[in-house]
């Protein structure tokens, strides 16, 4: 039997899946890093805990396989995205990654539009500037950290750096080269009109390949160091989203994703680039070749229920949690909860606003609170899913991903305010499998993408949309959608006690 392995390099943790070819995962790993939050708006992660962790998961990934090493044909990668990782002309790490979350970036933003001009910036990109992407970090550090800047030679994103690690090579692919803004995403080339417009040399953007390229083998050092054999294939792999939309079959027209990871995304496959969405949700290259995909973003999606546990429930599982959600009606007993914990992107692209609890009342109890926390999060991604629902697409079915759909209540939750039937996959984790998917195409296992998809992708579940549950869902999220403007002013008041 032959093997690949899916890294998913996510922001809460290292997630390594074996798979074999039929598709079934093995034996899996996930291996937790920490973020560092020096201050509001913050958000960084130590490049060499990625590969530390790393390392350690294939470790045990390794001693926990019966097979040899030399049966694992292929490696890939998902990643988060966007994040910046700056290297010197030794490739050696010059500070902390700045991450997706990160939204210290505004004047940035604002530098990019005065530079490049909305119009011009979304003909190029399909994108608008928001805080989150990468260039904006780029110019952020070469404004603030300018003796650090003096050094960089190249810089990467995250699955790309450990990539590096593993291979000695480095290079970036389409799907996430998409998310730094540096790209011209019809042409699939950097944009040297952009770096020329914002001083950057375009030296700094590393070689372009697809992601199911091989782009070489693990070196002999990171061999002994993880157990993988020195002949293991190295394919370059995908952007978490791309890869959690491979992971999930969204291989063609009329297919929509939701994953609640520490992010929540809503995506859609697209044919091609020259649809016009006006910047109102992301639009990026697949990680399937020559095609691309929309999405809107919830920053703090799994990330408010991580919090919401952190602070009202650390020694407590997830499950232990929400064991109770199911009991509180629809609306929480009239407790509402918005997840601006972090800032938002989609609908309200504003690194200001931050989160609510709106109605709390004295009978209120901390299940309440767990249930609106989740539909909160849910009425987020409603957002993006009204907006592709208001451009013309027809959204009746949606695969939901990450850790969000470990829940069976959140699953239902999703199906009733979505009004979608939610599906399940055997595996909810979409970036890994997508990542397995990249080397089992990569290495020749099928002839397309779409093909391993049909082999490797099991339905486990179906959530029908309850109707008299989407009809009081409907009343609660326009109330929902009031609250973002009724406390956008307050939370500008509030910026200067934030820490
Ligand atoms: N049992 C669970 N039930 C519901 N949500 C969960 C559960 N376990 C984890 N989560 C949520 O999933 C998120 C992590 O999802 P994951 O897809 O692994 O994220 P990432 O790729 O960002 O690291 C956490 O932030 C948490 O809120
Ligand atoms: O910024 C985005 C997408 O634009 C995020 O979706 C990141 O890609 C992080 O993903 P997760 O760690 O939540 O999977």
């Amino acid at each position: 039997m032959k093997y690949v392995i899916g890294v998913d390099l996510g922001t809460s943790a290292v997630k390594i899946l074996l798979v074999n070819q039929q598709g079934e995962v093995v034996h899996s790993v996930s291996k937790s890093y920490a973020l560092i939050q020096e201050k509001t708006g913050y958000s960084e992660q130590n490049p060499e805990d990625w590969v530390a962790q790393t390392t350690s998961g294939l470790l045990e990934l390794l001693s926990g396989f019966d097979g040899a090493a030399e049966d694992i044909e292929g490696i890939s990668f998902s990643g988060q995205m966007h994040g910046l990782v700056l290297l010197d002309e030794n490739n050696e790490v010059l500070r902390p990654a700045i991450l997706w979350n990160d939204t210290r970036t505004t004047a940035e933003c604002q530098q990019i539009y005065d530079a490049v001009g909305n119009e011009r910036l979304l003909e190029i990109t399909k994108n608008p500037a928001l805080e989150g992407f990468t260039l904006p970090k780029i110019l952020w550090v070469q404004k603030h950290e300018p003796e650090i800047f003096a050094k960089a030679k190249s810089f990467v994103l995250p699955k790309d750096y450990l990539r590096y690690r593993m291979t000695g090579k480095l290079e970036m692919e389409f799907s996430d080269a998409a998310g730094t803004l540096l790209l011209d995403i019809s042409k699939k080339q950097w944009s040297t009109e952009i770096c020329e417009l914002l001083n950057i040399d375009p030296n700094l953007c590393p070689p372009l390949v697809y992601s199911h390229d091989e782009v070489g083998t693990v070196t002999a050092e990171y061999a002994a160091a993880s157990g993988l054999a020195p002949a293991t294939r190295v394919f370059a792999g995908g952007a978490d989203n791309a890869c959690g939309a491979i992971g999930s079959g969204i291989l063609e027209d009329g297919k929509t994703l939701c994953s609640i990871g520490t992010s929540g995304v809503v995506l859609s496959y697209e044919a091609s680039s020259d649809k016009d969405f006006g910047g109102k949700v992301h639009y990026f290259n697949h990680s399937a070749p020559d095609v691309y995909y929309t999405m809107g973003v919830t920053l703090a999606a799994g990330y408010s229920l991580t919090w919401f546990k952190e602070t009202f429930a650390p020694d407590e599982s997830f499950d232990d949690l929400l064991a109770e959600v199911g009991t509180v009606p629809v609306g929480s007993n009239g407790l509402l909860f918005t997840p601006y914990l972090v800032g938002e992107r989609t609908p309200h692209a504003d690194a200001a606003i931050r989160a609510s609890f709106i109605g709390m009342d004295s009978s209120h109890r901390r299940k309440d609170f767990a249930r609106a926390v989740l539909e909160g999060i849910t009425f987020s991604l409603n957002e993006s899913i009204e907006i592709f629902r208001e451009s013309g697409k027809e959204i009746d079915t949606i695969v939901s991903i990450g850790g969000g759909a470990q829940n069976k209540d959140w699953l239902q939750m999703q199906a009733d305010i979505f009004n979608a039937k939610i599906v399940r996959l055997t595996s909810e984790q979409g970036p890994g499998m997508g990542a397995a998917m990249l080397a089992a195409y990569g290495s020749g296992w099928f002839a397309s993408l779409k093909e391993c998809a049909d082999a490797f992708l099991k339905e486990d579940a179906q959530y029908e949309p309850n109707p008299a549950n989407v009809e009081n869902y409907q009343k609660l999220f326009s109330i929902y959608q009031e609250v973002y403007g009724q406390t956008k002013a307050m939370n500008e008041k509030l910026l200067a006690f934030r820490k």
